[in-house]
């Protein structure tokens, strides 16, 4: 499966909060290269290091990847429609984005409602968002992530507000919709489920890379010791 991106020798660090202190390491990765058709769970105990990878990977993929960050991050005053949308503004002109903010189109409307429906956020489409729960918020940003149509999707938690079953039926949702994924996140045996590789973070670097039909659970178990 071809190369969409490799890393190889790669710090991740923050800034220290002390003047004139080295920056602070969060995830050293050795070598870890990304494939088309790989759909990658990121596993690990809070602060292992996923969102930052995730960032980084996004960086590195730039306009080929849909990114659903781990806050839904919508705009509290703007109808769900509208926060879908905005998934989109860079394939639109300046016209038809302004437009559409005050009178959307027929087109954009069927092609929204379209979207939402299998999201089960299709009644709420004219709902201002800051009206919506924690579980309506993140289908709502996974809508938008997946209106940006990209080959990758990089997911940060998309489904942590989600029941088990509905988590699960919105995972293979998005795995059908994009040929490469990236997805944190924090139920283990659902990435197992749903995903052909996992990559276990913790003590600030990668501790295994292996296709899931390779781990024992006993591996995923230490991860969380
Ligand atoms: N913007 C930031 N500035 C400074 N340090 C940060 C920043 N973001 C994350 N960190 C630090 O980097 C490390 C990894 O954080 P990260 O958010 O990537 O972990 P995570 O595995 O995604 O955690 P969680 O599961 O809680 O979301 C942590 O020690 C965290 O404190």
């Amino acid at each position: 499966m071809a190369v969409l991106l490799e890393l190889r020798d790669c710090r991740l660090a923050y800034p220290s909060d002390r003047k004139n202190q080295p920056d602070r390491l969060a995830l050293a990765v050795d070598e870890l290269t990304l494939r088309e058709g790989d759909r990658v769970a990121l596993l690990g105990r809070s602060g292992a290091g996923k969102s930052t990878l995730l960032r980084h990977l996004r960086d590195g993929l730039a306009d080929s990847a849909s990114w659903c960050p781990q806050q839904a991050a919508l705009v509290p005053q703007l109808k769900v429609f509208h926060n879908i949308f905005a998934g989109a503004l860079e394939r639109h002109s300046g016209f038809a984005n302004l437009k559409n903010l005050l009178l959307p189109s027929p087109r954009f409307r069927e092609e929204i409602a379209t979207l939402a429906q299998p999201l089960g956020i299709r009644e709420l489409l004219w709902t201002k968002a800051e009206e919506l729960s924690g579980g309506q918020k993140q289908r709502v940003a996974i809508a938008r992530a997946l209106y940006q149509r990209k080959p990758v999707l990089l997911a940060d938690e998309p489904v942590s507000a989600l029941d088990r079953r509905q988590g699960r039926d919105i995972l293979d949702l998005l795995s059908r919709r994009h040929g490469t994924s990236v997805i944190a996140m924090h139920n283990a045996s659902l990435a197992l489920e749903v995903c052909n590789r996992v990559i276990g973070l913790g003590d600030q670097r990668v501790l295994f890379d292996s296709p899931v039909d390779q781990l024992d659970p006993d591996t995923i178990e230490r991860l969380y010791r």
